[in-house]
């Protein structure tokens, strides 16, 4: 080879390299656009959501845990079928929309389904007295509430609020916590069956809540963190879900 051919050589294998080099730089450049394009959605529609969906099965004492933040007292409530909205302002910290979803079967999906996007917690009441009676639908309803679609995405602070302690004999949140988690296992074998039997038919996608292998504990949701408090409505005690709120908000 002419010393003329190697002098083009080394001047076509620079050019080669350069445009390598280009073509990772703008593959780097268009890699970092897209990140913070997508954090600056995520955190767009995290800030924008502020509502705080009170929900749970009928007479667990949504409605007069809703009229004591909003109206700093009791207010005699029947069973609702539609949603009391009302603005709670949260020191330092901005207003939240507070949503006072119906228990009633009929419509509670509905009024979730309409609110659940805005959702920035999730408060699930319960009745802490009743709860023995009442732990399959408890179970149940809670269990269509973390499993939903767009809770996983969101993914809202969830409180599991242990209402009517006042009562003598209420299960206190440990014990409630360990009684859901024991009903939410039988729970999620029932519906993982039934739906693998549904995609064998056609191609639904399970959804599995918690940690394969093991028995369900709600620190495994890795979607979603969910805590436990206790309150009485009646007592007006509702300092812990008063520090729940100051912490999401
Ligand atoms: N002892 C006791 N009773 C309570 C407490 N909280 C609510 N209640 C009573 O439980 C009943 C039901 O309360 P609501 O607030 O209407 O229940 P809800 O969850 O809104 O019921 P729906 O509107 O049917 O979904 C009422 O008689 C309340 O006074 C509590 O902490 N202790």
């Amino acid at each position: 080879m002419s010393k003329k051919d190697e002098t083009l050589r080394g001047v076509l294998d620079s050019d080669e390299k350069n445009a390598h080099w280009g073509t990772i730089g703008v593959a780097l450049i268009v890699g970092l656009i897209t990140l913070f394009v997508f954090i600056f959605v995520w955190r767009k529609g995290r800030v924008s959501r502020r509502g705080i969906c009170l929900v749970g099965l009928c007479e667990s004492g949504k409605t007069l845990i809703f009229s004591q933040l909003i109206y700093k007292k009791a207010v005699e409530s029947f069973t609702s079928m539609k949603e009391n909205v009302g603005v709670l302002d949260i020191a330092n910290k901005g207003a939240l929309k507070l949503i006072d979803v119906p228990g009633h079967e009929r419509v509670r999906q509905r009024f979730f389904d309409s609110y659940k996007n805005t959702a920035r917690g999730i408060v699930f009441v319960l009745d802490s007295f009743s709860l023995n009676k009442d732990i399959r639908d408890v179970a149940e309803y809670l269990y269509t509430i973390l499993s939903d679609p767009v809770v996983s995405s969101n993914r809202p602070q969830v409180l599991i609020l242990c209402n009517k302690q006042d009562h003598p004999l209420a299960k206190g949140p440990q014990v409630i916590q360990s009684v859901l988690e024991k009903e939410m296992n039988v729970l999620r074998n029932t519906q993982t069956n039934q739906l693998e039997a549904v995609a064998e038919g056609g191609n639904r996608k399970s959804f599995y809540l918690g940690q394969e292998g093991k028995n369900f504990e709600f620190a495994d949701i890795r979607s979603l963190r969910v805590e436990f408090a206790a309150s009485s409505a009646h007592t007006e005690d509702l300092e812990s879900l008063k520090k729940w709120l100051q912490s999401v908000a």
